[in-house]
């Protein structure tokens, strides 16, 4: 279980501070209006941004202590940080070896993650030749071929088309549910959330301020929460 415990950032203007728990097999979505912190709660997380006070855990194993790099999870952006000169298949390879030098063992991981996404036929073609899906396809290959058990997901997906969009989120599910990854996800779609999310956590004004699961979309208990959702 992944758990964080008042952990806090203080900025001049905002003061941030949230308690979650979200377990393996779960994508927990976070949703709340813009400037709430929930990009600065996964950059938190992932060890991006500063932490002042409180606790991070992974099944109980402290993660504050380590680097970035070191901890166990990947992070996907809106903007899936693909790389234009390489191939898709140097595009996912990146994500087990900077240097691209891998052993067999590892480019049969490569293969086998291709598969699972849908694009084991674009290996060879360069990102620019893509459709957007397909692009986002790559940057989830490239998370998912590192095999960490978590996985920090910012509006991965939101400049496709709603059609893709849940073709992807359907993707993401499938793969949650087999490796039994955490997943947290940042949307500005409530819909997207209700549809895949096990749990929905409504980020305010810097915390966390209601969570459940989906029915909490349609029996919101605070206010700003129906504001949110434009009820
Ligand atoms: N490095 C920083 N310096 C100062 N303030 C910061 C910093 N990082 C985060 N903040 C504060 O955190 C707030 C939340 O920003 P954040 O980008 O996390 O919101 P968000 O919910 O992801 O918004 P959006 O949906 O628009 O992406 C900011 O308004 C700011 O007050």
């Amino acid at each position: 279980m992944l758990e964080l415990d008042e952990l806090r950032s203080r900025y001049p203007e905002q003061e941030l501070c949230f308690s979650l728990r979200a377990e393996a097999g779960e994508i927990t979505a976070l949703i709340g209006p813009s400037g709430a912190g929930k990009s600065t709660l996964l950059a938190m997380v992932a060890g991006f941004a500063r932490v002042d006070s409180g606790q991070l855990h992974l099944d109980n194993r402290d993660l504050l202590p380590l680097a970035p790099a070191q901890r166990p999870m990947t992070t996907l952006f809106q903007d899936n940080n693909l790389f234009w000169h390489m191939t898709v298949y140097q595009n996912i390879a990146i994500g087990l070896s900077p240097a691209l030098r891998l052993t067999a063992a590892q480019r049969a991981e490569v293969e086998q993650v291709a598969r699972q996404v849908g694009i084991a036929a674009l290996l060879q073609r360069k990102p620019a030749s893509l459709s957007g899906g397909q692009q986002q396809r790559v940057g989830l290959a490239r998370c998912l071929v590192r095999q960490t058990p978590v996985l920090l997901l910012d509006e991965p997906f939101s400049a496709l088309d709603p059609a893709l969009r849940f073709e992807l989120l359907a993707l993401l599910r499938e793969q949650t549910d087999r490796l039994g990854l955490t997943v947290l996800l940042v949307t500005h779609h409530p819909d997207e959330a209700a549809r895949v999310a096990n749990r929905i956590a409504f980020v305010y004004d810097g915390r966390i301020i209601e969570q459940g699961d989906r029915g909490l979309l349609s029996a919101p208990h605070t206010q700003a929460l129906r504001d949110y959702l434009g009820r």
